[in-house]
């Protein structure tokens, strides 16, 4: 029987923690249950013709959102596709590699989902929008040491994008189901804290959390992009007992526990395990729907 895919969106500006965010959720399920998909590859100018027709990776023109949009649908049917790859390290495209549908597909780039006919394929799509000051620092020193550029290029870069990023990149956050914000803070071991923002007429945290358990976590509404958002600011770390407390509440599985109990359970891995909790559960309800279809049709 071909995998029905559980299909994750991820947009977000360069440099927000995007790919970290997808690696380490990968881990918490399982690298072989997932594959990433980066937007990045559907680049259709590679960094020297960008440069000469003058425009930022950002500008829907400089991508191939159609190509995008025909192998996630394909996916979707359980089919493998043949994506091209986009190689940061030259700037320019490599050989291309075959996708295949498996349980988790994560799409996460500038545009997946840009346009409605892409948003209407994930079952679940995240707005990444991490503060300016830890994203600004992070892009430095990620494209100096890997990506070939100087410190000056980079923040030039940064200025040249902003007009884009407000009318390419934000716009997304509109259609989002959560909205996950790294900000920096004074009470975290790691000195960053997470508000996790879900849409008041779409809850999931707050169906879990009617009134908020955990004394160090802010819980507010806030208007976002049109919406009225339930807001939960957890910017400290976990004790074990609150681990303990938190994974009873949303029955968070044994093997995802298992892989940060020992460690810090500073907010950024709080927030990947509440995240990893909930696209379990979409993937245990296709799971279930498949069962019924199977059944039906014996
Ligand atoms: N949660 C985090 N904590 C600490 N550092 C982080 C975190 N997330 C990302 N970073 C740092 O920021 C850098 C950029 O992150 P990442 O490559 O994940 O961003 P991105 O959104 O995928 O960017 P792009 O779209 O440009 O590929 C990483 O190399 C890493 O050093
Ligand atoms: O905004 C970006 C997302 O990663 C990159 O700048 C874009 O993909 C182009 O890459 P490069 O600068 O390596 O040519």
């Amino acid at each position: 029987m071909s995998v029905d895919p559980v299909f994750i969106g991820i947009a977000g500006d360069s440099g927000a923690g995007k790919s970290t965010f997808v690696k380490d959720i990968a881990t918490l399920l399982g690298k072989d249950k997932v594959r990433t998909i980066s937007f990045d590859d559907y680049h259709s100018l590679d960094r020297v013709e960008r440069k000469a027709v003058g425009i930022t990776p950002l500008h829907p023109r400089a991508n191939n959102l159609g190509l995008a949009i025909e192998h996630l649908f394909l996916l979707k049917q359980g089919k493998k596709v043949l994506k091209p790859v986009y190689d940061h390290s030259t700037g320019s495209f490599g050989d291309p590699e075959w996708v295949v549908p498996v349980p988790y597909i994560i799409c996460e780039g500038l545009h997946p989902f840009f346009f409605r006919s892409l948003a209407e394929l994930y079952d679940m799509k995240v707005y990444y929008d991490t503060e300016m000051d830890l994203k600004f620092n992070w892009k430095v020193k990620r494209d100096t040491a890997e990506r070939g550029y100087t410190i000056e290029q980079v923040a030039k870069e940064i200025r040249l994008r902003q007009r884009d990023i407000r009318n390419f990149v934000e716009p997304q956050c509109a259609l989002a189901d959560i909205i996950i914000k790294l900000k920096i803070s004074k009470n975290s071991s790691s000195a960053i804290g997470v508000d996790w923002k879900e849409p008041v007429d779409d809850p999931w945290l707050k169906k879990y959390l009617k009134s908020c358990n955990f004394d160090n976590w802010k819980c507010f509404n806030e208007w976002y992009a049109g919406r009225k958002m339930n807001v939960f600011g957890i910017h400290s770390d976990l004790t074990q007992e609150e681990l303990k407390e938190l994974s009873s509440i949303f029955s968070i599985s044994q093997d995802v526990l298992s892989k940060v109990k020992e460690k810090e359970v500073v907010p950024y891995r709080t927030m990947l395990v509440l995240f990893a909790t909930r696209i379990k559960q979409i993937r245990a309800s296709k799971d279930k729907e498949e069962k019924v279809v199977f059944k039906d049709a014996v």
